[in-house]
This record gives structure tokens, sequence and C-alpha cells, in this order.
């Protein structure tokens, strides 16, 4: 299978003409199409299956004690079914032997650290996510979470804003708050006490981790697997499944630890006795689940890699109000509507994209303009 590269480092540009340039633009162009594709599809299927979960598992009706519960459980999942990633890790072509460069023991450190740390701050965001999300609040602070990202941005990755990426950002702000689709493990609103520091500490961590790591993956990307040249210094697709497997295998081991050693595994049993539509049902939602968060993940990655953390935030955020229209499309809820609020959000969804697209879009056109500008200077000189 071919591989796909991102935008090339400057010093390898220069070396191009411009056809090739250009052709490598078009698969680049390709692959962030399919990448928002798979993010879209993740999101959509990951909303469809918990909101059937958690209407088969009777939550909205429990009482608050069991309302929380179940979260290690969820964060596992979301975790682990990385091993079918695994065949196409291998299916995807090495880079050209010569340009791989012998690894120091340095280098295999560092790839260590990076893959250890991430999967701890994966753990942490896929577990109180979890747990953020059973709670009234957490449709208000997603929009923290891409304010958080931009921070990050600009300050770990230098990222520059122009104009577009701000206005897409504002849209985005505008589209995740009036347009995000309803969830049945929300308790009612008169069930819930007024929060208390804990409770905020459970709504603002994920956005943090979440935010912080996605941001924290871009450099990963940059400064360490393309520096120690272990695939050529190139970015390749390979990149994104191998830092999806190493990631998700140490957040698979905390989550499963988390498992262990909350108690929470002694409650699988009930719960999938309590599954309204039985046990077969209940296993076969929670692998649903796990396969759709690798179609999210892996295009999230790829964003990140092909472009950057912000981008993919972006995009992960624009899906909410397609997500509320399954959603409503799907399920009976009570005042769960596609009103003029959503409609006004998708809207704010497709410009936000749109706005983002044409910053990128300029942006490799320069990049052409530049190529052909030097050509023409080699050539006269
Ligand atoms: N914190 C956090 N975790 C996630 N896991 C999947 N999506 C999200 C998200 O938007 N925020």
């Amino acid at each position: 299978m071919e591989e796909f590269q991102g935008p090339e480092p400057r010093g390898q540009m220069m070396s191009e003409n411009p056809r090739s340039l250009e052709l490598n633009q078009r698969k680049w162009w390709i692959s962030v199409f399919f990448c928002g594709f798979l993010i879209f599809a993740g999101d959509s299927l990951v909303m469809l299956l918990l909101n059937f979960f958690y209407v088969q598992d009777n939550r909205s009706e429990s009482n608050q004690d069991r309302q929380y519960k179940g979260t290690w459980t969820q964060a596992l999942i979301q975790n682990a079914a990385f091993p079918i990633l695994i065949p196409f890790f291998f299916k995807f072509s090495s880079p050209n032997p010569e340009t791989v460069s012998n690894q120091t023991n340095n280098g295999w450190f560092r790839v260590l650290s990076l893959y250890v740390s991430l999967g701890v701050l994966v753990s942490v965001y896929s577990k109180l996510y979890a747990l953020a999300k059973l709670y009234v609040g957490w449709g208000i602070l997603v929009s923290t979470q891409l304010i958080l990202t931009s921070l990050f941005s600009a300050f770990i990755n230098r990222l520059k804003f122009n104009r577009w990426i701000i206005i897409s950002i504002i849209f985005t702000l505008a589209a995740d708050f009036f347009g995000s689709p309803a969830f049945a493990g929300t308790p009612d609103e008169d069930e819930t006490d007024a929060y208390d520091i804990k409770a905020w500490l459970i709504l603002i961590f994920p956005t943090l981790a979440f935010s912080l790591s996605l941001c924290l993956m871009q450099l990963g990307f940059e400064k360490v697997l393309v520096k120690t040249k272990r695939y050529g210094n190139k970015k390749v697709f390979r990149m994104v499944l191998e830092m999806q497997i190493c990631v998700s295998f140490i957040a698979t081991l905390v989550c499963t630890v988390g498992l262990f050693a909350s108690g929470e595994f002694k409650e699988l049993k009930g719960d999938s006795e309590r599954f309204k539509k039985g046990k077969t049902y209940y296993i076969l939602s929670l692998v649903g689940l796990a396969l759709s968060w690798q179609v999210w993940a892996v295009g999230l990655l790829g964003l990140v890699l092909l472009v950057s953390g912000l981008f993919a935030d972006v995009v992960h955020m624009c899906a909410s109000p397609v997500v509320a229209l399954l959603v409503v499309l799907a399920f009976d809820f009570m005042d769960d509507d596609f009103g003029w609020q959503r409609r006004g959000a998708l809207l704010g969804a497709v410009l936000a994209l749109a706005s983002y697209f044409y910053s990128l879009h300029k942006t490799k056109k320069k990049e052409i303009a530049e190529l052909n500008k030097r050509e023409n200077n080699n050539s006269e000189a």
C-alpha cells in the first residue's frame, strides 16, 4: 500500500519540481478528506452506540448511585480494540531502507517516553471523558476544549493563526455550543446537586488532557518520529498506526488496572444481565463501540500528522451537529428535535470547515508559487 506524505519539510520541498509537488499535494488533500471522513464516521457511530448502550442500561431511571458507574469499562473500550490496526500497520509500505537511519539508544528512549506519556494522558482523558459525559455541564465545557487546544497549539506547536483559522474557531465554538447531540447517559437536570469542586475538576480535566494530548502528539510526530528518522525524514501513514497502537496499548494497560483496582469488574456481570436486549447485544454494543473508537482515533491522529492538533479538534467538534441530526433520526428522545438552533449549528460547522480549508488551500498555493518562482530564478541564472 502506498504511503502518504504530509507537507514537505522546507528543505525537501525546494528539491522538488512543481509537477511532483502538485501530485504530492493532491495525495495530501485526498488523505485529509479521508481522515476527516473517519472522524465524522467514528464520532457518529460512537454516539449512536453510546446512546443505545445507555438506553438499554436504563441509566436515566437509575438512582444517583449507579448513575456515575461503569466509567473504567467505557475508558477501556475507548482504547482496547487497537489490535485490529496491527495488520494495517504491516500492510502499509515501509520506507526505503536506505533512508532509514540506524536508531541510537537515545532515539528509542525518546520514542518510548513519548508513547508512555501519551498513553497515560489518553487513559486519563478517556476515564474522565466517560465520567464527565454523565454530568449535565459537559456540553458547555466541551467548547473550552477548543480554546485550550488553540492556546496549547500557539505555545507548544508555535502555530501561526491567520484570520481564516480564527473565523473557523469562532464558528466551531458556536456550532458545538448549539449543536451538541442528545445523550441518554446524562441525568435529569433536577437530579443533579449543585456542583462541588470535585465535579468541576471532573469536567475540566478531560478537556485539558485531551487538548494537551493533541498538541503533544503533533510535537511527537514532528520532533521525535521525524527527527529520529525511523521512517527517513518523511511523514508517513505508518507513523499514525504505530502511534495509535502503542499509545492505546499503554492506555489499555492503565484502564485495565483501573477496572480491577476499583472493583468495577465485579459489576460487569450485573450490567450485562440488566441490559434490556440481553447479554448478546450488551457484548455486541461494546465490541461495536470499541471498533468505532479506533476508526475515530485513526482519523484524528491522521489529521494531527497531516495538518495540526488544532485542525483535528476543529473537525472533531464540527461533527457534533451532524451527530445530533443522526441521534434525532435514530432515537425517539423527548424534546430532542433538529430545530433552528441545531440547523444554525450545522451551518456554523460548514462555514468553520470551509474557512479552515480555505486557509489550507492558500498555504498550499503559496508553496507552489514559491517553487515556481525559484525555478524561474534558477533558469534565468
Ligand atoms: N476529553 C475528551 N475526550 C474525548 N474522547 C473522545 N472525544 C473526546 C473529547 O472531545 N474530549
